[in-house]
């Protein structure tokens, strides 16, 4: 039997491009520049398979990949795909659950402490030498443990975020969403609660959920308004998936004491975006999973899943809404 022909759009890990060159033949974009079209037309031409991270799968790409049967994505969230055109072509989609969640929710905690203790502002302010200037109070900051921890989206990523805030920093969890988890309940305490509920009495709201059409912009102007005072606002989800422009009100009128942004509406964000001259706003370039580790392992699920999908076989992660 011939071996399937599978796209690789993006440089991964030797052993990633190894495994998958034991079972098909393949094609890889191995620089970091912007790859031209004719190269992706080309590729996609021909393609069983590809292997992405990001990259859109609409219609427009679906119409020039005759013989694409699996696209496997080098992430959790598949917002990028178009599920319909996909499910209408019957081509299958995979994503990498599961092995980053730790290294997210650890970053999550990082942003929680920084915005609250004003560790990356502080950190300048030492480094540009206005150690001096210092009177005492203006350094002070709010406590992490023992506050209220909102979580909307207590999903893998959330759960793991509410095992460091109960053991971690005895915080009180609550969490809101579409459905009851009563395992996050028994463990970590969580209260389930309305979405109002949660903004109005929570003194740290993290957003872990992913983006669709229910969660774009489920953060905007009201819900910054229903937010305690001083509340700290933290966005590891998607950009997408919050009003940018209400969250730059709410921190320049002072409803929110800080906020911590991994993720922008637009990535990489644009210099003159004004949450970048705020010295109350953490802002990371979307590393949530950006660990050696963790990259490799989803490197290599992300190979694993696409080798079988392309050889027949029924691959592990298949995204929910294609299985
Ligand atoms: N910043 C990063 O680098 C990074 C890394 C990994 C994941 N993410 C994002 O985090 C998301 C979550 O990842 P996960 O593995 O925890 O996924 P998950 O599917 O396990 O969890 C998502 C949770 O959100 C809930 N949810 C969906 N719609 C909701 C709504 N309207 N209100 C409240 N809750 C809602 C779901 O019920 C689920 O419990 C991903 O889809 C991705 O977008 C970002
Ligand atoms: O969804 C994910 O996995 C991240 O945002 C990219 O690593």
């Amino acid at each position: 039997m011939s071996r399937p022909f599978v796209f690789i759009d993006r440089p991964i890990p030797a052993e990633a491009e190894a495994y998958i060159g034991q079972y098909c033949e393949y094609a890889i974009w191995n620089r970091r520049e912007k790859m031209p079209r004719e190269v992706l037309l080309e590729n996609m031409s021909k393609a069983a398979g590809l292997l992405t991270a990001g990259r859109k799968v609409d219609q427009s790409l679906l119409d020039v990949s005759p013989q694409l049967r699996a696209v496997s994505t080098i992430s959790v969230g598949y917002n990028h795909f178009d599920i319909e055109a996909m499910k209408a072509r019957g081509v299958i989609g995979t994503h990498t659950p599961d092995v980053l969640t730790e290294t997210v929710a650890d970053l999550v905690f990082g942003l929680m402490l920084s915005s609250a203790r004003r560790i990356a502002e502080l950190d300048r302010y030492v480094k540009e030498g206005r150690w001096k200037e210092n009177d005492g109070e203006s350094l002070f900051g709010v406590d992490v443990h023992h506050a209220s921890l909102g979580i909307i989206g207590m999903g893998r990523i959330g759960e793991a975020i509410a095992r460091r805030a109960k053991f971690g920093f005895e915080m009180d969890v609550r969490y809101s969403g579409r459905s009851r988890k009563p395992e996050a309940e028994e463990r970590y305490g969580a209260v389930y609660m309305s979405m109002e509920e949660l903004l109005k009495s929570s003194d740290f709201i993290v957003l872990m959920t992913p983006l669709t059409a229910e969660t774009e912009k489920l953060i905007g102007r009201e819900q910054f308004r229903l937010m305690k005072s001083g509340a700290i606002f933290i966005n590891a989800s998607r950009g997408r998936t919050v009003d940018e422009a209400a969250l730059i009100e709410a921190l320049q009128e002072g409803r929110i004491r800080a906020a911590g942004l991994d993720v922008f509406e637009k990535e990489p964000v644009p210099a003159d975006n004004p949450l970048l001259a705020m010295p109350n706003v953490v802002a990371l370039p979307h590393i949530g999973s950006a660990t050696s580790r963790t990259r490799f392992d989803m490197a290599m699920l992300a190979a694993r899943n696409l080798v079988m999908a392309v050889t027949g076989q029924r691959p592990p992660n298949v995204i929910p809404e294609l299985k």
